[in-house]
């Protein structure tokens, strides 16, 4: 599990380590893993000779640059200081000049020069985007062909949100201190971030993170297996509400997902029954109104469905269900509160958009506040689609609809997601797989977080750097899964 902390928290751990340690102790760690990551960045053999920039501005994320600058120099690097600010970490500029350090005398003749610029210009004490004068600095870093190295955070995004507003350091790597923040993990910071190093301070954090993002192991643990006396009935069926005339497409990729979810069968209830059936004879099919299907451990509705009826009868239902797709558009925040067992929304951002009564840039610009709103204003767990796909658990409240610790518990972000999977469908498999996860008994935070992995991971390995279809993505599942679970096509 890689978990990330807010500035808070952060914040709280290093008084608590500091009061513990010599001062100055924490930033020589810090710098001594970022000097380390640069000789990485710079390859063997090449730190004597480099030369390198160090975008100082006025607080300790200074300090931490100078201070590698420092150990740098002292391995034979050239490093030139260009101070931004009113005020710079008066000790590491010093000692970095002891050590041959230089002020520069002409900032953009260094950076056009340089092979490695530090960013230390702000770390967690910074607000708001890079001020106007850092702009252009950090323009020309990027134009000038460097290794442009974040020091905990890339200056001008926000830390425990991961909004950008305004211009930001784009850094081909960041090194981070102590802890993962939750802007490191999520979009549109994390596309500033570049490859992310955590350097270890020792740092003592709370138990609960703000924000966690799963692993293969994680998800491994989670991931249903049929015991030797299973049916089908006992592994779960999962009840697929989706297709219309117009979209019949969409009720075959639900079931397509829904099919390789883990559940023991899929029932299809719907317009689309001769489409599901020529591609997949395997599915219980039903015409009839959903309430009269027979029994499922979970319902998926709304790909595909157009204004076709059921939302009612579905929600009404006692067992999970996820909303999807068109079913969004339905939804009654009341009627979902009020629901007996757990929902999951699984709304792209022009959906959430709409159920916020906002725009999709400010829910693409703020992904965590909306994730966490959703999910608050329907007491459901809400998995937001897109680059970086999350997933909140309700606070907990009347209804069965909260399984998360107080406050919802962490959000998740997911870490296998690719832009590929950005195609037509691909939402619809995502949601019968997902609604599978459900029908075999996995807690929604769980089902809905296992599923988007399984689902990100299946795309890439059916993409491998090429275009894919939706249904490329479902037949991927199975080998997505056996890479998580560990398992052989033989077992
Ligand atoms: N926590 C830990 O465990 C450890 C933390 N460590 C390190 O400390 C860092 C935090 O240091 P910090 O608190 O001094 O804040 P920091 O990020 O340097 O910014 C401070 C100053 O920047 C300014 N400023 C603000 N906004 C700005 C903007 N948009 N654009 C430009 N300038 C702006 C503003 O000053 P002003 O110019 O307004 O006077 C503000 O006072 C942390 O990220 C990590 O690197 C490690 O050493 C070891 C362990
Ligand atoms: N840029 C992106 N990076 C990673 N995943 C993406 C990106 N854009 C979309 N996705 C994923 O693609 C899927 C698209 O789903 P959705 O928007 O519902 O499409 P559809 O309704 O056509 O099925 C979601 O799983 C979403 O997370
Ligand atoms: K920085």
């Amino acid at each position: 599990m890689r978990t990330a902390y807010r500035i808070e928290t952060v914040r709280a751990a290093e008084a608590a380590l500091m009061a513990k340690l010599p001062p100055g102790a924490l930033m020589d760690r810090a710098a001594a893993g970022l000097a380390a990551a640069c000789a990485g960045l710079l390859g063997r053999g090449r730190v004597s000779g480099a030369r390198i920039v160090v975008l100082a501005g006025s607080g300790d994320n200074g300090g931490d640059a100078l201070y590698a600058g420092v150990r740098l120099a002292r391995r034979g690097a050239g490093v030139t200081v260009v101070r931004l600010g009113s005020r710079v970490h008066e000790a590491g500029l010093a000692a970095l000049l002891r050590a041959g350090g230089r002020v520069a005398d002409d900032p953009y003749a260094a950076l056009a020069r340089a092979d490695l610029v530090l960013d230390g210009i702000t770390g967690i004490g910074g607000h708001g985007g890079l001020r106007p004068e850092a702009v252009p600095l950090v323009r020309a870093a990027r134009e000038s062909g460097a290794v442009l190295v974040a020091v905990d955070l890339p200056s001008g995004v926000a830390a425990d949100t991961g909004e950008v507003a305004g211009e930001a350091v784009r850094a081909d790597a960041t090194v981070t201190f102590g802890a993962y923040k939750p802007g490191l993990l999520v979009d549109p910071a994390r596309e500033y971030a570049g490859a992310v190093r955590l350097v270890g301070i020792g740092l003592e954090l709370p138990g609960e993170p703000d924000l966690e993002a799963l692993q293969h192991a994680d998800v491994a643990g989670l991931l249903p297996a049929p015991a030797a006396e299973s049916d089908k009935y006992g592994r779960g069926v999962v009840g697929v509400v989706a297709g219309s005339k117009r979209y019949p497409g969409a009720a075959v990729l639900a079931v397509a997902g829904a099919l390789r979810g883990g559940a023991g069968a899929v029932r299809y209830v719907g317009p689309a029954r001769d489409e599901v059936l020529a591609r997949f004879p395997e599915t219980l099919v039903h015409e009839g109104p959903p309430g009269e299907a027979g029994r499922v451990q979970a319902w998926v509705i709304g790909p595909g469905l157009g204004d076709t009826p059921g939302l009612d009868e579905v929600l009404a239902a006692e067992v999970p269900v996820l909303v999807d797709a068109d079913g969004l558009g339905l939804l009654d925040p009341e009627a979902v509160r009020s629901r007996p067992a757990p929902t999951v929304l699984t709304p792209h951002a022009g959906e959430a958009a709409q159920l916020l009564g906002t725009s999709r840039e400010r829910v693409e610009a703020g992904r965590l506040a909306a994730v966490r709103e959703l999910a608050a204003r329907f007491g459901a767990t809400v998995l937001l689609k897109g680059s970086t796909t999350l997933v909140a658990a309700p606070p907990p409240g009347p209804g069965a609809g909260g399984d998360g610790p107080a406050s919802g518990g962490a959000v998740r972000v997911n870490p296998t997601g690719t832009p590929w999977l950005a195609t037509a469908g691909s939402g619809d498999v995502l949601s019968g797989l997902t609604g599978s996860l459900l029908a075999a008994g996995l807690a929604p935070r769980d089902a809905a977080s296992a599923g988007a992995y399984l689902h990100g991971l299946a795309a890439r390995r059916a993409a491998r750097g090429a275009p894919v279809a939706a249904l490329d993505v479902a037949d991927a599942l199975p080998a997505a899964w056996r890479d998580v679970a560990g398992t052989e096509p033989g077992d």
